[in-house]
């Protein structure tokens, strides 16, 4: 855990979520003190996405509220939210027809000092050495819309790191990474200080990569806990339908997880 002091205790607080007359998130309530990298994992449709929805402030709870160094996150005001919080979205509505480069400046904008104001000195400096921590760098110039999954992802992770937040809201970082960057993001985020939550299908990557695991089941928080405590056979069959057999990974000793379907 990084006990860096740009990171902010992140409460969400009995949040519920209703669509379409649906109630998606029922009650959650969970925590990542300043610097911890805490996992939310759970089958498709379970409300992982909903829920970080809110946190990131693209929905608003129907009850309860999220907490951010004490501080509400709906009532702050939309700039000063975004200098607090970054988001990694699941899909992302908007698609760029901008350069990788003007991608990336764009997590700088909540830190200029006014709507007019234009980069400040260092922001290219910035966003140049975040392309080049997500193994970027050579695509600076390309078109966004050009890139393939997988550099998508990461210039998206390189435009969050960017913003500097305090706290790093990711649903689903590793989608299309290859295995080599789905390891070196996860090391990345950790390395860049902010509280992170972070939706996760890989339990294996959660199990390594956590210091804590939520699990979310039909909307509600089924189990929470450090990975070893969290991902025991009983409750992965129950979840999950798999069956999952842990065993201590020999070089970190992690928790790992050999799967398959229940017999
Ligand atoms: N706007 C909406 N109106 C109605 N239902 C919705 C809406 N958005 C999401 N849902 C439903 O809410 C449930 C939770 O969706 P959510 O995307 O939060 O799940 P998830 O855990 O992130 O799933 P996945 O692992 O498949 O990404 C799903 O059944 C989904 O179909």
């Amino acid at each position: 855990m990084s006990d860096s002091p740009a990171a902010l205790d992140l409460a969400v607080d009995g949040v519920s979520v209703d669509l379409a007359g649906v109630r998606l998130v029922d009650d959650i309530t969970l925590t990542a003190r300043a610097g911890q990298v805490v996992g939310l994992i759970g089958p498709n449709g379970s409300g992982k996405s909903t829920l970080l929805r809110c946190v990131y402030r693209a929905l608003r709870p129907a009850s309860g509220a999220v907490l951010l160094g004490g501080d509400e996150l709906h009532a702050l005001a939309p700039r000063e939210a975004a200098r607090r919080v970054a988001a990694l979205p699941q899909e992302h509505s908007a698609e760029f027809d901008f350069t990788v480069a003007e991608v990336v400046g764009m997590g700088r904008l909540p830190h200029r000092r006014g709507a007019l104001a234009g980069p400040s000195a260092g922001d290219g400096d910035r966003c140049a050495e975040a392309l080049r921590r997500v193994g970027a760098a050579h695509l600076a110039a390309r078109g966004f819309l050009s890139l393939s999954g997988g550099e998508k992802q990461r210039v998206l992770i390189a435009r969050a790191l960017v913003q500097e937040p305090k706290v790093l809201v990711l649903d689903e970082p590793t989608n299309h990474l290859d295995i080599a960057h789905q390891l070196e993001v996860l090391a990345l985020v950790r390395e860049a200080g902010p509280t992170v939550l972070t939706a996760l299908h890989d339990l294996n990557l959660a199990a390594g990569h956590c210091d804590l695991l939520y699990v979310i089941e039909d909307g509600r928080i089924v189990a929470s806990g450090p990975p070893a405590e969290v991902l025991e056979p009983d409750l992965l069959a129950e979840v999950f339908k798999v069956r999952a057999t842990p065993v201590r990974h020999p070089v970190t000793g992690a928790v790992q997880l050999l799967l398959d379907r229940l017999p």
